[in-house]
């Protein structure tokens, strides 16, 4: 039974995971792939950058050579932006042997191609390699604060997701297993759309009955585009579909929601993404699932709507009035 893993990506969501992982006493190392960052991690012993104020437990160390990640752990979990995912993979399967357990908690497309990330780790590593998936409402600054949270951790191998489990489930962090990838890695890339959605409509003034009907017909969409690609209903009303499209749509630690918010106060996007200058993958899903529903010919106004704002400088209140101006039609 592995006491270790490697976590790739020194972002706030890698550290916070990292973090939970070595509180439970497995010893963990941490890669990012910025050696002047990193070192400055080894120095001080917590990310100031991306997580200020938590301090590295003894058990976890970092690192920012992608081969001595690999060379630690058989099991490894990757938490780098949905951007460098598929880059990430194909270096790091040149370090890996056989036993490699691949695990990721980064909510996203593949960059181009548009497909759930799972696609990129069956073509890039061997099929019958165990993948999971991690997902649900955690934001990283409340889990490295070791606040109560629970996760959905999705596996297409049993012992895999189990394993996981004891990795990172403790009294104050639950972990709830499934066996429906696709489901939870929709959840969690379309509700980033939704998230700046909310942010945009907020950031007009508009009130709590706005953002109650944007989350409503938001979930609406995930479950239409879910169940399309090949996921169960029952994933989308869990931890990885509705309780991750709440939090991220109703709070402020949300980065889409703030880029949204943003943009409703009418900043460019330009503006607005240096304001929070960390990861807003909202930005990029929102291209990818428009172009998703337009493949499978899904209707997703809301997803539509943003796109344009993002894409074809629509302004945030037309892109409103569009979504009020629709024919009217019966609830489903
Ligand atoms: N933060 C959170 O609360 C949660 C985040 N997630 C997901 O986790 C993923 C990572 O996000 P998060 O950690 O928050 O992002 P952050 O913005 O906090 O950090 C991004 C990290 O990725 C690094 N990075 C950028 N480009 C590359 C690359 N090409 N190769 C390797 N690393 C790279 C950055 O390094 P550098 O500084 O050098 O650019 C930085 O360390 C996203 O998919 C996000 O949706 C999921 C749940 C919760
Ligand atoms: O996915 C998250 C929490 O579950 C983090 O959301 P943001 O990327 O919008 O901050």
């Amino acid at each position: 039974m592995t006491s270790t893993i490697s976590v790739l990506g020194a972002g706030s969501w890698g550290t916070a995971l990292a973090i939970q992982a070595a509180r439970n006493g497995y010893h963990t190392l941490l890669w990012g792939h910025d050696p002047a960052h990193i070192k400055t991690l080894q120095q001080n012993r917590t990310n100031q950058r991306y997580l200020p104020g938590f301090v590295f437990p003894n058990t976890l160390e970092t690192c920012s050579e992608l081969a001595e990640a690999a060379a630690f752990s058989d099991l490894i979990l990757i938490a780098v932006p949905s951007h460098a995912f598929k880059n990430t993979l194909i270096k790091l399967r040149r370090f890996t042997g056989h036993q490699v357990q691949i695990a990721w908690a980064t909510k996203g497309f593949a960059p181009n191609d548009g497909y759930l990330l799972h696609y990129s780790v069956e073509n890039i590593f061997a099929k019958e390699t165990p993948a999971a998936v991690l997902s649900g409402p955690t934001f990283a600054r409340e889990v490295a604060a070791d606040l109560p949270t629970a996760i959905t951790i999705a596996s297409n191998h049993t012992g895999f997701a189990d394993q996981l489990t004891r990795i990172f489930h403790s009294a104050r962090f639950r972990t709830y297993t499934s066996t429906d990838m696709i489901g939870v890695q929709t959840g969690g890339a379309v509700k980033n759309v939704l998230a700046i959605a909310s942010g945009i409509a907020d950031g007009l003034n508009f009130g709590a009955n706005t953002r109650a009907a944007l989350i409503t017909r938001g979930l609406h969409e995930i479950i239409r585009l879910g169940l399309e690609l090949g996921g169960r209903q029952e994933t989308f009303m869990g931890l990885a579909g509705l309780g991750d499209l709440i939090l991220t749509c109703t709070d402020n630690q949300s980065r889409n929601r703030r880029f949204g918010l943003a943009l409703g106060q009418n900043k460019d996007r330009a503006a607005a993404r240096e304001e929070i200058d960390q990861e807003i993958e909202g930005v990029s899903a929102a291209k990818e699932t428009y172009l998703l529903a337009q493949t499978h010919g899904i209707d997703m106004p809301i997803t539509e709507q943003t796109y344009k704002v993002l894409y074809e400088s629509l302004s945030p209140l037309a892109a409103v009035q569009n979504l009020l101006d629709r024919e009217l039609k019966a609830e489903s």
